[in-house]
């Protein structure tokens, strides 16, 4: 036995109040989708005329208007539309296509009255309640097209009032071919914004509330899509998504659509209308479709086309723009090709030798060398810059990531890790006869420093005016914390540990002192070997903290010791005091 589906209509009412429709002042936009849909059919110029008042609104327009038959078969069956070809496609020309928006009247109103004539036909007056009731009589004599009647629901008034419907119409409806008023006043603004000759700075601070710091024109053919993508003039977070305005023949969809845009061009606010572009059933939202997706990329490289002509032709626009939007193109350098290439060329990153790009870093430098940390950077930067050796700073939020990454899509691209030992490599050596003179006193300096762990070496560098440093590897560093965990672990582990130890050699942190430093030289040349130590010992703790290097316990003992030391050298000693 085969029955029909029975539809429970305040289920359906509820349904699309509460779930599909984001908000009851929807109604504005699908009734007049309705009359311009309905105007659109009878190939006519026409007029969508709404009226308020304390007891209704009317939506008049001199469309087509319907037949009783039709007013049987298409306002009393939820979900049949005229606006479906045979094979159930949606048809062109027409805004509406599902068959479900004059529903969405109940959602401010209890009665919906649809007063309407056709060409040649009689008038009609249908007359739906929310409780699914309707009737059909005949109505009073009238020029073809329709007027609906909503009556208020008690606590709806303001959704109808005057001042709400003008501003909904305009809304929705400011951009619309056909005319639209409401209380004899138009809302419909002509043609569109981005036509020529309209001042596009003075819209986007209306729509978007920004001076935009460029105007890019977009132009998407397949999609029947024209617009405009503002460029945002201060910084934004690129993962907290702004979204586009759109029109879907020019009614609008929203004001906050997603989607539009791929995920790197977080930078730009666009208003579009498109032709071919499909709502979602709440005409909320795009469809997501292959088409969406191509109209993503075509916008995409309009986009991409104004950044290349942008460092062409205005490389200072494009330098402003940097400025800008910096942290967020360099968030998408890490996964977009074009992103990367921008920052390459364009985005000037700390280095030793003050701020310059990726590019002319290699063209200088041949390598794209890098400190990894801020504190390692720090240290070295000066040093290394004295040796004439280039470091990027990347101890700065995304730096070694868009470096390492460079190399990673770019073969051409060398890029290193600084070590300390590429600098100390560029220290000179102390000539055999200071080398000889300088032992007994590296001797009784290496055995105050010896329970450290630490090596002391005489070299020759710049600037002169940095008395030692601590160099560290990044295998003695490693060594360092294997240590600490060793020291830390239980037998079982700690056995692991040791058997691993065995099989790593590493080169000890090293105390290089600066043979051109003047205070240095006079140390090294101390007849007193207490007083000598004392100052090795106060240089290794100086060099620590200058280098920003963890102070374990025994080093800030040692500190603690060697100033205690000098100050009791340097301050006289009273009369019969012992030292
Ligand atoms: N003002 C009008 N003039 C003439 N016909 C109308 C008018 N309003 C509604 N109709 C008829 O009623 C049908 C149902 O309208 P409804 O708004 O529910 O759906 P739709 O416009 O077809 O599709 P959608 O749900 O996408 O808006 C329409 O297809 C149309 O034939």
């Amino acid at each position: 036995m085969s029955n029909t589906f029975q539809v429970d209509l305040r289920g359906i009412v509820d349904l699309l109040s509460h779930h599909l429709y984001a908000s009851p002042r929807v109604y504005v936009r699908e009734l007049l989708q309705n009359s311009v849909d309905a105007i659109t059919a009878a190939g006519t110029p026409g007029l969508v005329s709404i009226t308020t008042g304390a007891d209704a609104l009317r939506v008049s327009d001199n469309g087509v208007g319907l037949t009783e038959a039709q007013v049987h078969e298409l306002l009393a069956t939820i979900g049949r539309s005229s606006k479906r070809d045979e094979l159930g496609f949606a048809r062109h020309e027409f805004l509406g296509q599902f068959g479900i928006g004059l529903l969405s009247c109940f959602l401010v109103a209890d009665e919906i009255r649809v007063h309407t004539r056709r060409a040649g036909a009689e008038p009609v007056l249908w007359t739906g309640y929310s409780d699914g009731r309707y009737d059909v009589r005949a109505g009073a004599d009238r020029e073809p097209g329709t007027t609906v009647t909503l009556v208020p629901r008690r606590g709806s008034e303001h959704l109808l009032s005057a001042e709400t419907v003008r501003e909904l119409a305009g809304l929705y409806g400011s951009l619309l071919p056909v005319r639209v008023e409401v209380d004899s006043f138009d809302v419909t603004t002509g043609g569109l914004p981005w036509a020529a000759g309209n001042d596009l700075h003075a819209y986007a601070q209306s729509v978007f509330g920004f001076r935009p710091l460029d105007v890019v024109p977009l132009d998407v053919p397949e999609a029947g899509l024209t617009g405009v993508a503002f460029v945002l003039p201060t910084p934004v977070n690129p993962a907290a998504r702004g979204g586009h305005r759109v029109y879907l023949k020019r009614m609008l969809l929203a004001e906050s659509v997603e989607g539009l845009l791929p995920e790197w061009a977080f930078f730009a606010r666009c208003v579009v209308d498109s032709t071919e572009l499909r709502p979602t059933a709440s005409r909320e939202a795009l469809y997501d479709d292959s088409l969406l997706a191509d109209t993503r990329e075509a916008i995409a490289d309009q986009l991409r086309g104004w950044l290349v002509r942008l460092a062409t032709t205005d490389p200072r626009r494009l330098g402003e723009f940097l400025s800008i939007h910096h942290l967020g193109v360099k968030a998408l350098a890490l996964h977009d090709d074009e992103m990367l290439r921008l920052v390459e060329q364009w985005v000037p990153l700390e280095t030793n030798m003050g701020f310059v790009t990726l590019a002319e870093f290699r063209e200088r430098h041949g390598v794209l060398r890098y400190a990894a940390g801020h504190d390692e950077f720090r240290q070295l930067a000066s040093i290394a810059a004295a040796q004439e050796l280039g470091v990027i700073n990347g101890g700065i939020v995304y730096h070694a990531d868009i470096v390492e990454r460079l190399a990673t899509v770019d073969p051409e691209v060398r890029v290193e890790r600084l070590e300390p030992s590429d600098v100390a490599a560029r220290f000179s050596a102390v000539d055999t006869d200071t080398e000889l003179r300088l032992r007994p006193f590296l001797a009784a300096a290496q055995r105050r420093l010896d329970r450290l762990g630490c090596e002391v070496v005489v070299r020759g560098f710049d600037p002169a005016g940095v008395p030692a440093l601590y160099l560290v590897s990044r295998a003695a560093a490693f060594n360092e914390q294997f240590t600490q965990s060793r020291d830390a672990a239980d037998d079982l582990w700690g056995g692991v540990l040791d058997a691993l130890s065995r099989v790593t050699t590493v080169d000890r942190p090293q105390l290089v002192l600066n043979h051109r430093n003047a205070l240095v030289r006079r140390i090294t040349a101390l007849g007193d070997p207490e007083l000598a130590g004392l100052a090795v010992e106060s240089l290794y703790g100086q060099a620590l903290m200058l280098g920003q290097h963890p102070i374990r316990p025994a080093d800030a003992a040692l500190l603690t010791s060697s100033f205690m030391g000098l100050l009791d050298r340097a301050v006289p000693q009273e009369k019969g005091e012992d030292r």
